[in-house]
């Protein structure tokens, strides 16, 4: 039986992440179960960093972006010591379980733990950047895309004042979800993102052309390109020098960078927080080990921890789709 447990939040913070703590808190004191929260991701495990969370320390947290636990990224977590270091935390603790609020990379952390660990784990998945399989969405992505089309439509005023060409970096690591949904969302001209072909300084006639005919068929205008961060070698400004250089236009570039972190978490964000972190304390009681609470097809599902970080989760077909075919129009 399930008396106390442990959670923590882990990796890039995501707007909704505090809604889960909450969601997670409040249907444990409903069963009778302790929760120890504890501060900046893993290192909160190796450094005896931790609180006991109570319905009135998560009262009125659902709505702020961040989390109320910090969150960080723990290098000692890579060797097996740490991990040992951090299963031997919970045990001291006597923690029956722990939930950890993160993306594939914290899954990845949790089953290093699970090595050492005699209790049950669960992941609840929370990143801006969708890159989770087992889940249709992430905390924190549908308010990053928000975040982000805020500040698109703000650039295309500017864009269209001067008839100018921007590159607008978005954040994805290695993912193409932010930058897809954004850019369609956006009406972006052009989409650039690890999914779609790689940009070399070497083929960047592939962005050109598709500038060069649509200044043809309308004349001068603002035209958007959004690029997913590390799609360019030397970067998305070095890309805007380029393009410059090889239009004979000046073309500007705006890294929004972690701006697509922050902020309130918008609706949906907050009610898929509330029901993983809520699902994610109903299936440890019900014995669940290893696992992530996610939602496929707005059903509540359990998926394995392992396979979290499989990648074959893929952004939009459809969207793909369309988009390759009106820019090479
Ligand atoms: N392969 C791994 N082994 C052990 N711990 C890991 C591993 N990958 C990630 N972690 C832990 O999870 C933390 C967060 O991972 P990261 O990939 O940065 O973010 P996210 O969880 O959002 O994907 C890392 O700082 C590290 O402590
Ligand atoms: O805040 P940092 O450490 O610069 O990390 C930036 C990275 O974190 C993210 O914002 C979120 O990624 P994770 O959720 O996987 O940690 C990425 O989009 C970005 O590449």
């Amino acid at each position: 039986m399930i008396k106390r447990i442990g959670i923590l939040t882990s990796g890039g913070d995501a707007p909704g992440m505090n809604a889960a703590i909450r969601a997670a808190v409040l249907t444990a004191a409903a069963n009778n179960i302790d929760v120890i929260g504890f501060h900046h991701g893993f290192n909160g495990l190796l450094d005896n960093e931790y609180q006991t969370l109570l319905p009135q320390h998560v009262q009125h947290i659902i709505q702020y972006g961040g989390t109320i636990l910090k969150s960080a990224r723990c290098k000692a977590l890579y060797t097996s010591e740490g991990a040992a270091k951090a299963a031997k935390a919970l045990e001291a603790l006597q923690l029956d379980a722990v939930i950890i609020i993160g993306g594939d990379g914290s899954f990845r952390g949790a089953l290093s733990i699970a090595e050492h660990y005699n209790g049950q784990i669960i992941g609840v998945p929370g990143t801006i950047d969708n890159d989770v399989d087992g889940t249709d969405y992430t905390i924190g992505f549908a308010t990053a895309i928000d975040t982000a089309l805020d500040a698109i439509d703000k650039i295309r005023d500017t864009a269209d004042a001067f008839e100018r060409i921007f590159l607008i970096e978005l954040m994805g690591r290695h993912s193409g979800y932010i930058t897809l949904s954004a850019g369609i969302a956006a009406g972006a001209e052009q989409i650039i993102c690890p999914e779609f072909a790689a940009i070399k300084p070497d083929n960047l006639k592939d962005l050109i052309i598709p500038i060069q005919h649509a200044q043809l068929l309308r004349g001068k205008s603002s035209y958007i390109i959004v690029v997913a961060e590390n799609s360019y070698p030397a970067g998305t400004t070095a890309l805007a020098e380029a393009l410059s250089e090889a239009l004979g236009i000046e073309c500007r570039a705006c890294i929004l960078g972690h701006i697509q972190r922050g902020g309130r978490p918008v609706g949906a964000d907050r009610i898929l927080a509330t029901k993983l972190g809520a699902y994610a304390v109903e299936q440890l009681i019900a014995g669940a080990h290893l696992m992530m609470a996610g939602e496929v097809n707005q059903q509540l599902s359990l998926y394995p921890l392992a396979k979290t970080g499989d990648k074959t989760k893929q952004i939009d077909p459809y969207l793909v789709r369309w988009q390759q075919y009106i820019a090479s129009d």
